[in-house]
């Protein structure tokens, strides 16, 4: 169950009722006060802001305690991850003022004409004169928004903004939102080619599986900018960098380790592409209806490429089934699939990376005690493996170098870069991958980025730190 804060906005008689009750009250019913704000002080009455960090489930509990006790009145209860929510949380701020008539006939007409003029003979100077060299579009259809599912493009808008201020936090990108009205995906690929004029590159996002791979792989073959879908890559990245490190707290190698990947969808298909690529030779992906077996004939194109690789197991079970003797346990999939019966049944050294979001697979109270290495997709818990450890810098460095695409040296590249943060003195099992606010991870991956797309051709542009 996620943490949470809330403020209850109280007002007590204190002929009734003490502070003291009231703290205790909240106390019982399961909160915990991290702050007191006196609105409106009195002798007979008094107001106050109590912010108290409790369960997501004990909201009702606390109010209705309060409620109870005679002499306070709840005037208001509000919730601290919608507030910072309120009028939602980007904005767009010009360059420069606007201060009189000369700055107006520059920046907008008549002088901008000749700008225009300028990139209209010469369409790459778009680059240099218009925000296209920093700007990235975030887009979504609403399909698949973190573990939520199909809940449309509306509801799926807060995440996307939510990106949008870690693109320009950690990196100094710009990112937009856009929040695509429609599944169709041939509509979803024009609109998307047709609005691309303006952007440097575009991070698609919650997009679900099959249609994201054909959007993204139509995208990238039309598009000269970068098209990385976050939820595939940027997952596949961070996954194999946290991997890397886990490998070197319990001894054991990529090729010597049976890894059970839960979920085939958007993360999990590039999780095991990345993973063959870094040289595992025993893999079990998992979806809903059991294992994809090595030979078998699947609908869907990548299920079937999966079920073609010579390293993928020929065993067909279920998730509860294959789990016994596993190395690794990755899941992209939902939550609470998994119990602690389960990941005792995995070999010693067991490295369990439970990454479905809001909600892991497995909750760490119930892996830790068995496993060696335990990670989820929440900043609540530690180790965190969660994309934004790579599309901010990965961004920074292909816009940077200008890179056409985002191939998969600069991938591996990336999740090498995020690995190496982490020294060899501080790597333990607590701490397998560095926390996104470790300035270092953006530097380094902006770096390695940068070199594998000179190295790979694929950078129409070298930046000065570079020469
Ligand atoms: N920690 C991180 O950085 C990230 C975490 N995720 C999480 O991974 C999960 C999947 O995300 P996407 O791949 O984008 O979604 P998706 O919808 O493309 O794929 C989910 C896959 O899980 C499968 N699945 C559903 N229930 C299952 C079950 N009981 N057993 C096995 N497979 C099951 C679905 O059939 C589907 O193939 C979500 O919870 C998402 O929040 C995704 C991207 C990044
Ligand atoms: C982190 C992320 O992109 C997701 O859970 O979908
Ligand atoms: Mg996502």
């Amino acid at each position: 169950m996620a943490q949470t804060s809330m403020i209850f906005r109280l007002e007590l008689d204190h002929k009734k009722v003490s502070f003291g009750d009231v703290a205790a009250t909240i106390s019982r019913a399961g909160g915990d006060i991290t702050s007191i704000d006196v609105i409106r002080p009195g002798h007979d009455t008094s107001t106050r802001d109590i912010t108290v960090d409790l369960q997501d489930n004990k909201e009702t509990s606390i109010v209705e305690a309060l409620r109870a006790l005679d002499g306070i009145k709840v005037i208001n209860v509000s919730d601290r991850t919608f507030l910072v929510h309120l009028g939602g949380k980007i904005t767009i701020q010009p360059t420069l003022p606007i201060k009189n008539r000369e700055d107006l006939s520059k920046v907008y007409t008549p002088g901008v004409a000749k700008v225009c003029r300028a990139i209209a003979e010469d369409v790459g100077k778009a680059y240099s004169l218009t925000i296209k060299r920093n700007t990235v579009a975030v887009v979504t259809d609403g399909t698949a928004v973190l573990g939520l599912g199909d809940i449309g493009p509306y509801a799926a808008a807060p995440v996307m903004e939510g990106k949008a201020m870690l693109f320009k936090q950690l990196a100094g990108v710009d990112a937009f939102p856009i929040c695509l009205d429609t599944k169709d995906t041939e509509e979803i690929i024009r609109t998307i080619k047709t609005i691309s004029p303006i952007f440097g590159g575009i991070n698609l996002e919650d997009i679900g599986s099959p249609r994201c791979f054909e959007i993204e792989n139509r995208l990238a073959a039309e598009l000269d900018i970068p098209v990385f879908h976050d939820d595939q890559h940027g997952t596949a990245v961070v996954t194999i960098a946290g991997l890397i490190n886990a490998l070197k707290v319990v001894g054991k190698r990529m090729e010597n380790i049976r890894v059970v990947v839960n979920g085939i969808g958007a993360a999990g298909v590039s999780i095991c592409k990345m993973l063959l690529g870094a040289g595992v030779k025993h893999l079990v992906p998992i979806d809903r209806e059991g294992a994809i077996v090595r030979g078998q004939a699947y609908p869907y194109p990548m299920w079937q490429w999966l079920a073609d690789q010579p390293q993928v197991e020929a065993q067909p079970g279920t998730l509860k089934e294959l789990i016994a003797g596993a190395d690794v346990f990755i899941g992209v999939s939902r939550a609470g699939l998994l119990n602690e019966e389960d990941v005792k049944r995995m070999k010693p050294g067991a490295i369990v990376f439970a990454m479905a979001n809001p909600e892991p697979e497995i909750s760490p109270e119930e892996a830790l005690p068995h496993v060696a290495v335990f990670a989820t997709g929440r900043s609540d818990y530690p180790n965190q493996i969660n994309n934004v450890l790579v599309f901010p810098g990965l961004f920074r460095g292909a816009l940077d170098c200008r890179a056409r695409h985002i191939n998969e040296p600069m991938k591996l590249a990336a999740a090498r870069a995020i690995a190496s943060v982490v020294t060899s003195d501080e790597l333990n099992e607590h701490y397998i991958i560095p926390s996104i606010f470790n300035e270092k991870v953006v530097n380094y991956v902006r770096k390695a980025v940068i070199e594998a797309a000179i190295l790979t051709n694929t950078a129409r542009r070298t930046p000065p730190d570079f020469r």
